[in-house]
């Protein structure tokens, strides 16, 4: 019987069985920011252990500095300004690379990643964060972990890891005009749920994710932690490799032709048996918004909001009444031209170079609505420069969007920033938890061209209907 790509990578990494389904795995790359990254450092520094491969851990400042022009070490967050000079502090004195504010390479952990080639095909990477699943676009196994697991591969360079079950994605045909990634993935979360992929290293194949450039790779499989995935891998190839090649930590010369070889190997064999299998058609997907506060919650932007009956059995009847009660909608109610409050684009979901071009093309020539508080957060700061030398930023102030330095920003509310009391806004983002943009925030997850459109609007729009000025 054939091998699964996970399975290949997992067999690669491994050093012993542990036995009842655990392994001991090598850890090729660790990645660190200053909210969960500073706790593991400390934590290490205080127990005298030492870091054992520091060339092999990178660090950023993401989640809690500001986002403002002109930011500092100060941030919004009472106690943040500690997160980011306890993680400074504590990378530069085990030596490992640090990204900094005001330095290119700053931004996003899952953005700056695949950005400098740090995730590459075939590595094992991990990450105290839950959406460390975005970097498997790169044919990595990337997973989120929690602190004191980040301190034990920081130590030793390998971690315990239950073998999770395999499941299996096929997408096919391709995705209509209008149709991105983001809709994909929140098409996938209403139909297979917020559990959908439980415990599960989810493989994305079939045409329609083949057909898809390396940052749309990125969004898809930013979302499987959404559908509870363990996390989720692409095969890597030429679309990835012409990527990679020439980026900051990617390999050079022979061991730039050795790589490419041991890569072009990296995809589940013809015979290879998944537990899982689903099929999607692509052609069936439309641009999506979600109605309540789960990223499952989600619907055709053109659907009402589905009664309990419909949504089947996820919810129980109280949760599903205490959703639709803190969105402040009722069932059967359009959700196009539901009004908004305000409009985010950013997020290590989308707020990709693409991304940005894709929401620009929607606002270019037009204004968003006046009571709309609209703000635009590049993923790092060399897509923020890279969208500055194209002009993106003219078009996104002229628009009447804020334009930011990078950072996670109001994707995660943590005491920091925020949207007001009870605001509705539609953004980029991956989570629509209850207040996760502030304090009662009702957040509308959609896809960047969605929430340029809507901003202009002042209301839930679809982008085909507007296209670009
Ligand atoms: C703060 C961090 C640990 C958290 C995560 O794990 O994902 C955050 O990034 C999020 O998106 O909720
Ligand atoms: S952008 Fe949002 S989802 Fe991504 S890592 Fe930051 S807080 Fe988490």
């Amino acid at each position: 019987m054939g091998l699964t790509l996970f399975e290949k990578i997992w067999n690669a990494h491994a050093i012993a069985d542990l036995g009842d389904g655990v392994g001991l795995l090598l850890i090729d790359r660790v990645m660190l920011h200053e909210r969960t990254g500073s706790v593991a450092l400390e934590s290490l520094a205080e127990a005298g252990r030492p870091v054992m491969a520091p060339a092999q851990i990178f660090v950023t400042m993401d989640h809690i500095v500001d986002t403002l022009p002109g930011r500092s070490d100060h941030t919004i967050m009472p106690t943040g300004t500690q997160f980011i000079t306890a993680t400074r502090k504590a990378a530069q004195a085990a030596g490992l690379t640090l990204f900094d504010i005001g330095d290119i390479g700053q931004g996003i952990v899952h953005v700056i990643s695949p950005e400098q080639a740090i995730v590459l095909p075939g590595v094992s990477l991990v990450c105290p964060d839950s959406h460390t699943c975005t970097q498997g676009a790169m044919g990595a196994l990337a997973w989120g972990i929690g602190s004191t697991e980040a301190e034990h591969a920081l130590a030793t360079s390998t971690l315990r890891v239950r073998k999770p079950r395999t499941m299996r994605i096929s997408v096919n045909g391709r995705l209509g005009r209008g149709v991105t990634p983001k809709d994909l993935a929140l098409h996938m979360l209403a139909r297979f749920g917020a559990a959908g992929a439980n415990g599960c290293i989810l493989e994305y194949a079939g045409e329609a994710v083949r057909a898809l450039d390396v940052e749309a790779r990125l969004t898809l499989c930013n979302m499987a932690t959404e559908m509870s995935a363990f996390s989720a891998i692409i095969a890597p190839d030429e679309t990835v490799f012409a990527y990679l090649q020439g980026r900051a930590y990617a390999p050079t010369g022979i061991e730039w032709d050795a790589a490419l070889a041991d890569w072009r190997t990296l995809c589940s064999d013809a015979d290879a048996v998944f537990d899982v299998e689903h099929v999607v058609d692509a052609v069936d997907i439309a641009p999506m918004v979600t109605w309540g506060t789960s990223p499952q919650h989600a619907v055709p932007i053109g659907q009402p909001v589905p009664a309990f009956e419909a949504t089947g059995t996820r919810d129980t009847r109280a949760a599903y009444d205490r959703a639709l009660a803190y969105m402040g909608i009722e069932a059967g109610q359009a959700l196009e031209a539901l009004p908004i409050d305000a409009a985010f684009i950013g997020s290590c979901t989308n707020a990709r170079l693409s991304d940005l071009r894709r929401a620009a093309a929607v606002l270019r020539g037009r204004h968003v609505a006046p009571h709309v508080k609209a703000i635009c957060v590049p993923g790092s700061t060399r897509v923020k420069a890279a969208a500055e030398a194209e002009g993106l930023d003219r078009v996104f102030r002229d628009a009447g969007f804020e334009w930011r330095e990078a950072g996670c920003s109001m994707c995660f509310f943590a005491g920091g920033e925020s949207f007001g009391h009870r605001q509705r806004v539609v953004t980029s983002t991956n989570r629509n938890f209850e207040s996760r943009q502030g304090p009662e925030t009702r957040s509308h997850l959609a896809s960047p061209e969605t929430v340029a459109a809507s901003a202009i609007a002042g209301m839930i729009a679809d982008p085909r209907r507007l296209g670009s000025a």
